[in-house]
């Protein structure tokens, strides 16, 4: 644990694994989510986004959301991201052989196209999905992880971040999402709309209280699966194509896997070695590097007084790479995944999607997507690196690539069977 004190701020690292669970897991009430995160993201999420609220608002939200999530569901939205796997597959496939590609960018596609198919049953070349895509990318690139000024708490008159352009973006973008709730809001009265994640969120009522969301509660939440869904998933995937460039052997076992896979949900779980070099990304390079919770009670972390208000910072960058809990950590081991030990290490030190009532939203379906992508990529592409281009890692919204993440590509051809042993 690591204890950082300034006029401005003060702060705990936490990556110890009994702590991280309390703050997470056990009494995740007492940790919610730091105002001074959301400061930054409030322009592009509104105030009510799932993503920034707390306490009993943030409850009834994921009472809502939640089934739209559930495992049936992905087995219905399977089709769906399998479309756009392929489209990922042919918009590459349209590159001339063995040209160097900026692999991010073409991640980045592939999730947004997810994103837009799963929740708004519209494909990546709509119109208005382009032009959000688009929009997006300007704001990504011009936004820090967080809002610094507003993590270290500087008086109000300091100039911070977001900067007019970002706040320029972030409007440009909530009035896009605002038109596409409201046209939904009209096919759900006319009873026209279609069965996808966006009707399913708008027309789920909380259990508990019968109340659905506002059109206005709903742009927030769009905005977030659009953020947290797309951000995220491009940054793995990414990374994951990176990796296996890196260790061909792995790609070439991945590869054969994907091999003749069918279109159905069932193929999913033949695909043990690309979920496992999934997963191997996700610890190596986990998309949210940090997350900060707040103190709200005074506390003790071993034996260090945490004051009211101190910031709780959780890093699964720093738990997955500790070589307390990991063997060889800095390894790229996708076969770590087979063996107990690992089994113990993933139960303690590993949370790229969080953990305890705050997880994820969508980390079956972020399973799901990855796994199945990374497959289709690798069974007709083969990715090479390239000399004098090593991706310097860097935390924008997710850890992302300094200068992009650029990678050779070729058309794969027959794929040769794994090497026999004779004898
Ligand atoms: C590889 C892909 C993904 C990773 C690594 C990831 C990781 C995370 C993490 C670490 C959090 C917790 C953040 C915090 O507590 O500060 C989170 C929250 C969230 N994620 Fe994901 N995510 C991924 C994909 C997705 C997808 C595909 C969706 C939706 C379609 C999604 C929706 C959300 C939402 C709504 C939250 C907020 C949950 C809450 O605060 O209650 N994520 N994600």
């Amino acid at each position: 644990m690591a204890e950082m004190r300034t006029p401005f701020f003060h702060s705990f690292m936490v990556n110890d694994p009994a702590l991280t669970k309390v703050v997470l897991k056990e009494r995740p009430d007492d940790f919610p989510k730091s105002d001074r995160i959301a400061a930054g993201l409030i322009p592009l999420l509104g105030r009510d986004s799932v993503f920034l609220t707390n306490g009993a608002q943030w409850k009834q939200q994921r009472r809502i959301i939640d089934p739209a999530f559930e495992g049936g569901r992905l087995r219905e939205i399977f089709p769906v991201i399998w479309e756009s796997a392929a489209a990922a597959v042919a918009r590459l496939g349209a590159t001339p052989a063995g040209s160097v590609v900026e692999i991010d960018h073409h991640a980045s596609h592939a999730a947004a196209d997810v994103i837009f198919r799963t929740l708004f049953s519209i494909p990546i070349e709509s119109d208005v999905a382009r032009e959000v895509f688009e929009a997006f990318r300007d704001h990504q690139r011009s936004r820090p992880v967080m809002n610094l000024g507003a993590f270290i708490n500087l008086p109000a008159w300091v100039p911070r971040f977001p900067s007019r352009k970002t706040g320029e973006t972030a409007r440009r973008i909530r009035r896009l999402i605002s038109k596409m709730v409201d046209e939904r809001q009209a096919q759900i009265a006319a009873g026209t709309a279609p069965d996808d994640l966006a009707t399913k969120i708008m027309t789920t009522a909380d259990p508990e209280t019968g109340a659905l969301f506002t059109p206005a509660e709903m742009v927030d939440q769009v905005a977030i699966f659009f953020l947290a869904g797309h951000e995220t998933s491009a940054s793995a995937l990414a990374w994951a194509l990176y990796l296996v460039a890196l260790y061909p052997e792995w790609q070439d076992q991945a590869a054969r896997e994907a091999q003749g896979m069918a279109a159905e949900f069932s193929a999913l779980s033949k695909l043990r070695i690309n979920r496992d070099i999934f997963r191997e990304t996700l610890r190596l390079y986990p998309p949210v590097p940090m997350m900060v919770r707040e103190a709200t009670a005074p506390e003790t972390f071993r034996d260090r007084a945490v004051p009211v208000g101190a910031q709780i910072v959780l890093s699964p960058w720093h738990l997955h790479r500790h070589t307390r809990f990991w063997q060889s950590p800095d390894d790229f081991d996708p076969a770590r995944w087979s063996t107990p030990e690992c089994r113990a290490s993933a139960r303690d030190a590993y949370m790229p999607f969080s953990e305890g009532p705050r997880v994820c939203v969508g980390a079956g379906f972020a399973m799901l997507e990855g796994t199945l992508i990374l497959a289709m990529l690798l069974r007709d592409f083969r990715f090479e690196v390239v000399e004098g281009r090593d991706p310097v890692p860097v935390a924008y919204m997710t850890v992302r690539a300094k200068d992009g993440i650029w990678l050779r590509v070729t058309p794969r051809g027959p794929v040769n069977p794994p090497a026999q042993t004779t004898g």
